[in-house]
């Protein structure tokens, strides 16, 4: 069998290294000519730990190659998986237009049978519309089978998350199609959960979801800790010792970003509200998270009594650590209310950058976290890169106007940096 894998960011790259490291010939197809110019040369678009010299390894072997010539490609395969991005639309639902185009791509350029098989995180129910957006466009009525299989890594940790998934979900009516995905994954020994469409669509909002609602309800009752002066990394570390909670997703922080949790936690509340359920908790979730930042900012704000004509320091841009991706990343929104209050700001990250826009210009974007520390009046620490951890603070607080810090995800030592003069202020960090 032959793999084409339509889509090749962050989840098409890495589920097209995984194949090719267990010996399948695969292609990848994106209509992003620049990403696909620099995978032919083994480079990968973004960053992501491990995974170019994979992806080098197979392209010089022969078993990937990539391409954004969809007729040949869609000819080509019978397996073919879709990776596309499926972002949010303003009323928080799922855009699933280039699920659609790809779709429509494929019932326009068969010519015979297909295996479709989505790995985007999409609604219950598409399963059902990517049949019907096939069939709509096929001349000839080729068969062909479509199954969900929900993608589970974190980007920062793809390769082994893709390496070594915790289980294998695959919703199908088709018992071939169940088969063939069984002999793909052949060196997996994992889980398998084989259910319906709408059961493998909905365990992956249900999974994103519940682990946004772990820490949501840290960052709550870290602020219930701030106010009894107790800190909520020792009652986080109290509650996972019970293998029934578990130690992960309690950290308490400036709150969840990235591209899928606040997407899919916001897609799974607008379905439901369809269907006339309210899902308090998640929404519940999603209004904590939404305002955490804030939480932060104000406590800054209230310490140097107001941020105009002050100099903040902004350690941290990427949605956390390992990766350069900044979609609804948590230092932006802290950038921009600086911004909006006349603050000046001085940003540094080890990888990722802001957008090109106006907005930013303002920022100046500094080259080490010394740099971003010189003259300013606060630190606020927004991603937890180990460099920052390691970083000289007692030589850091000669640079600094004013030895005020503000750890936005709880990764220092408090008592440490108290005792080196600092007037340190974490999330929940109670004393
Ligand atoms: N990023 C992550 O860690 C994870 C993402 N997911 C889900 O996987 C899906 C993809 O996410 P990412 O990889 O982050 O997105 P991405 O935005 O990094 O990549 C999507 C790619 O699809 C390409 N594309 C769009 N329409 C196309 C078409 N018609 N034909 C060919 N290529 C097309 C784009 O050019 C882009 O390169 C989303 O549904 C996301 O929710 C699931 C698990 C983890
Ligand atoms: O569907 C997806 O895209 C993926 O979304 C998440 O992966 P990812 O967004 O890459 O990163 P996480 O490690 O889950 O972190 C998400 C956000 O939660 C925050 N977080 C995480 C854990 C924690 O205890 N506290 C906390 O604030 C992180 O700082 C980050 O902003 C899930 O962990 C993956 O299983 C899923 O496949």
């Amino acid at each position: 069998m032959k793999i084409l894998i339509i889509g090749t960011g962050y989840v098409g790259a890495t589920t097209a290294m995984v194949f090719a490291e267990i010996g399948w010939q695969v292609t990848g197809l994106d209509i992003d000519a620049g990403k696909i110019e620099r995978l032919k040369k083994g480079q990968l678009h973004f960053h992501e730990p491990g995974l170019e010299d994979l992806i080098a390894k197979h392209v010089q072997s022969g078993r990937l190659r990539f391409t954004t010539d969809k007729a040949a490609a869609i000819k080509e395969h019978d397996v073919i998986f879709l990776c596309v991005g499926t972002p949010s639309l303003p009323d928080g639902s799922a855009d699933l237009r280039y699920v659609g185009q790809a779709a429509e791509d494929i019932g326009r350029l068969m010519k015979g049978y297909k295996l479709v098989v989505t790995k985007s995180t999409v609604p219950v129910g598409t399963q059902e519309q990517i049949k019907k957006w096939i069939e709509a466009a096929q001349q000839t009525a080729y068969p062909f089978d479509v199954a969900s299989n929900p993608e589970f890594l974190r980007e920062g940790k793809a390769v082994e998350d893709a390496l070594h998934p915790d289980r294998i979900v695959i919703g199908t009516d088709s018992q071939r199609a169940t088969e063939q995905l069984k002999k793909l994954y052949w060196s997996f020994s994992c889980p398998w959960i084989v259910t319906t469409p709408r059961t493998a669509e909905l365990i992956k909002y249900a999974s994103n979801s519940f682990l946004a609602t772990k820490i949501s309800y840290m960052n709550e009752l870290a602020r219930l800790c701030d106010e009894l002066e107790v800190n909520v990394k020792e009652i986080a570390e109290g509650m996972g010792l019970d293998p029934r909670i578990g130690p992960s997703f309690l950290q308490a922080g400036l709150g969840y970003g990235g591209s899928c949790f606040p997407k899919d936690v916001s897609e799974l509340v607008t379905t439901s509200r369809k269907h006339h359920v309210n899902l308090r908790i998640l929404e519940g979730v999603t209004e904590v998270n939404r305002m955490q930042y804030a939480y932060l900012l104000d406590k800054v704000r209230s310490r140097l009594s107001g941020f105009a004509g002050k100099t903040v320091a902004v350690l941290g841009l990427a949605f956390k650590p390992d990766t350069d991706d900044i979609r609804e990343a948590p230092a932006l929104r802290i950038i921009d209310q600086l911004l909006l209050e006349q603050a000046s700001v001085q940003l540094y990250d080890p990888i990722a950058s802001l957008p090109g826009n106006a907005a930013y210009q303002a920022v100046k974007f500094c080259t080490s976290a010394e740099d971003a520390l010189k003259g300013a009046d606060a630190i606020i620490l927004c991603t937890e890169w180990p460099e920052f951890a390691q970083l000289d603070w007692k030589k850091a607080k000669k640079l600094l106007k004013q030895p005020n810090l503000f750890d936005g995800r709880n990764m220092m030592d408090a008592k440490r940096l108290r005792a080196l003069g600092y007037y340190y202020q974490g999330i929940g960090s109670g004393y």
